[in-house]
């Protein structure tokens, strides 16, 4: 419709109301033609799709799965309900190892410990490789990370520095005085701030200063900007976008959802960051500034390697992407959990805070050096774990080769998912209380104090399992101990407005990493005082 923009309404309107009004409805119609012939050719290419790929299985034993529809899949079957749960819904009907049609993506799931045991042991080198979405290829330049990266020489390099360099126990152990700073600071905040608290930006902002300290060697300077851009990977990174699930028409289908352009802005915005932040240290190390054996963060660490040649300036971007990603979200969702856990469970509350207090009153402060005299801390930290694995589904594996899952055909390049939330609430291995949280199920002589959570057992697998497993566990254990254990004994604490705890409100967000949805909001009421502040600040 052409406007008449001095009168600002159409520019006919008045006098040809009646042929206007014809000419809308035909265009209308019109509209109507052109997306039932643009569906009907969807649905005709997904179909000769399905054809095909029903011939070339001629003879295969696919997993079975729901029903699905053309060009969707079986999309229908999710709506409504978080993936992870609505996938164990599906399991419970369809078995242990379930095809699903995402779109275009054929995606096996897996729902049991011996299922997760067969895709990440037995045959852990056929589903090494990760698939690469469309977003995914935006966020991490090209697959360039740690985390995303195909499996081969590249992945190879990139894991072993992580795993020999940056995140070693050691390396870890050197970060324990940033630890210990970023905490005093939250707890000054937390005392200082109007009541109630809202503890998950107060959590967001200390894991992701100590880990911008540890990477960087100083806190973040645009803080808010970064952590909304963290927000906006943990949107996009679901797998579930448009561009993810039509990848033959990511071009339109990026077009229509707008998720690639937010992809695009959010990589532009986080590896310019990255990029100043290199810029200041390449300076500080041609000043002769640059730190030495322990005292060297993270960045310093990556560039040495590659004034050595080991990897070029891409790499070093993509990695330090990981790290503040995989690292500072996944430990700041952890705590949240385990505090809300606390909340709703009284009697595990105070049971927790009598041991941080026994052990720590008299010192005033939180030690992370004598963490390990704590017992039943762990098992809280292990339990919240269990019913809130940070990423419910892993994250996706690919299938190199065509292999069997306990007895069922999955055809090279099928997307693989392994549920760990659902492994957590296997009411067959976790028979006692499934969905309550009782640390007291993980005590020394029960049979699940036994079960390993870092990926030897497939009954608890939050940090993932085989080559592509977690290589932060150490640095995001002791990101989650310290502030929690300094919490608990610093304060009680209590949610207002809730007189039934039980009631506490624990619904999950969308997201790749399943947040708490609703805002944790607190009430502290100090009880040991706050370690004095530094002299000049911390
Ligand atoms: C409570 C904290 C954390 C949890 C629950 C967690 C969980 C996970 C999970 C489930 C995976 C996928 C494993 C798989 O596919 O089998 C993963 C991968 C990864 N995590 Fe963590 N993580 C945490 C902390 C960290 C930290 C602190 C870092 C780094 C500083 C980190 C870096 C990575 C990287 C680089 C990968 C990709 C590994 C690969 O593909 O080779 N994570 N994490």
């Amino acid at each position: 419709m052409v406007w008449n923009h001095e009168l600002h309404r159409p520019s006919l309107a008045t006098q040809h109301q009646m042929e206007d009004t014809t000419s809308q409805s035909q265009s209308h119609y019109y509209f109507l033609y052109l997306w039932a012939l643009v569906s009907l050719a969807f649905a005709l290419a997904a179909y000769r799709r399905f054809l095909t790929a029903a011939r070339a299985n001629g003879g295969l034993q696919l997993p079975p799965g729901p029903w699905q529809l053309p060009v969707i899949g079986s999309l229908h079957h999710l709506v409504g309900q978080l993936p992870h749960r609505a996938m164990r819904d599906l399991a419970r009907r369809h078995g242990p190892v379930m095809l699903l049609q995402l779109g275009e993506l054929p995606t096996v799931v897996v729902s049991t410990p011996d299922a997760a045991r067969e895709v990440m042991r037995t045959q852990d080198l056929t589903f090494a490789s990760r698939p690469l979405t469309a977003s995914m290829r935006v966020l991490t330049n090209d697959g360039r990370d740690v985390a995303f990266a195909p499996y081969g020489e590249y992945w190879r390099q990139l894991r072993k520095i992580a795993v020999t360099e940056l995140l070693t126990a050691r390396r870890v152990l050197s970060f324990r005085a940033i630890r210990e700073e970023e905490v005093a600071a939250m707890l000054r905040q937390v005392g200082s701030a109007a009541r109630p608290v809202e503890m998950r930006a107060h959590l967001t902002a200390l894991v992701s200063n100590a880990t911008f300290r540890a990477v960087m060697g100083d806190r973040c300077k645009q803080r808010d900007v970064f952590l909304r851009g963290v927000d906006e990977v943990i949107q996009l990174s679901t797998g579930f976008n448009p561009a993810d699930m039509w990848p033959s028409w990511s071009w339109l289908a990026g077009r229509l959802s707008n998720d690639m352009r937010r992809a695009k802005e959010c990589h532009a915005t986080l590896y310019d960051m990255f990029g100043g932040i290199i810029e200041e240290h390449l300076e500080r190390m041609e000043g002769g500034g640059d730190g030495n054996g322990e005292a060297m963060d993270l960045l310093d660490v990556l560039l040495k390697i590659h004034k050595d040649g080991g990897v070029d300036m891409v790499a070093i971007k993509a990695v330090i992407f990981d790290v503040f990603i995989a690292g500072s979200e996944s430990s700041a969702t952890t705590l949240e959990w385990a505090l809300a856990e606390l909340i709703k469970n009284p009697e595990a509350m105070k049971k927790v805070t009598a041991e941080v207090r026994q052990a720590f009153d008299a010192g005033g402060r939180v030690v992370e050096d004598r963490l390990g005299e704590l017992t039943y801390l762990h098992l809280v930290i292990r339990e919240a774990l269990r019913l809130h694995p940070p990423l419910p589904l892993l994250l996706p594996r690919l299938c190199r080769e065509p292999c069997k899952v306990l007895g069922f055909d999955v055809p090279r390049g099928t997307q693989v998912i392994v549920n760990a939330w659902a492994l957590g609430r296997d009411e067959q291995h976790w028979p006692d209380a499934t969905e309550e949280f009782r640390p007291e199920r993980f005590e020394a002589g029960t049979r699940a104090a036994m079960v390993d959570f870092r990926g030897a057992d497939f009954e608890l697998l939050p940090f993932g399992a085989g080559r592509r497993m977690c290589p932060g566990i150490a640095f995001g254990l002791a990101s989650v101990e310290l502030p929690l254990a300094s919490l608990l004994l610093h304060f009680d604490w209590e949610a207002p407005d809730v007189s039934d705890p039980t009631e506490f409100d624990m619904t999950e967000a969308f997201g790749a990493t399943a947040r708490r949805n609703a805002n944790l909001l607190l009430r502290p009421s100090l009880r040991v005082p706050l370690p004095a502040p530094p002299a000049q600040g911390v």
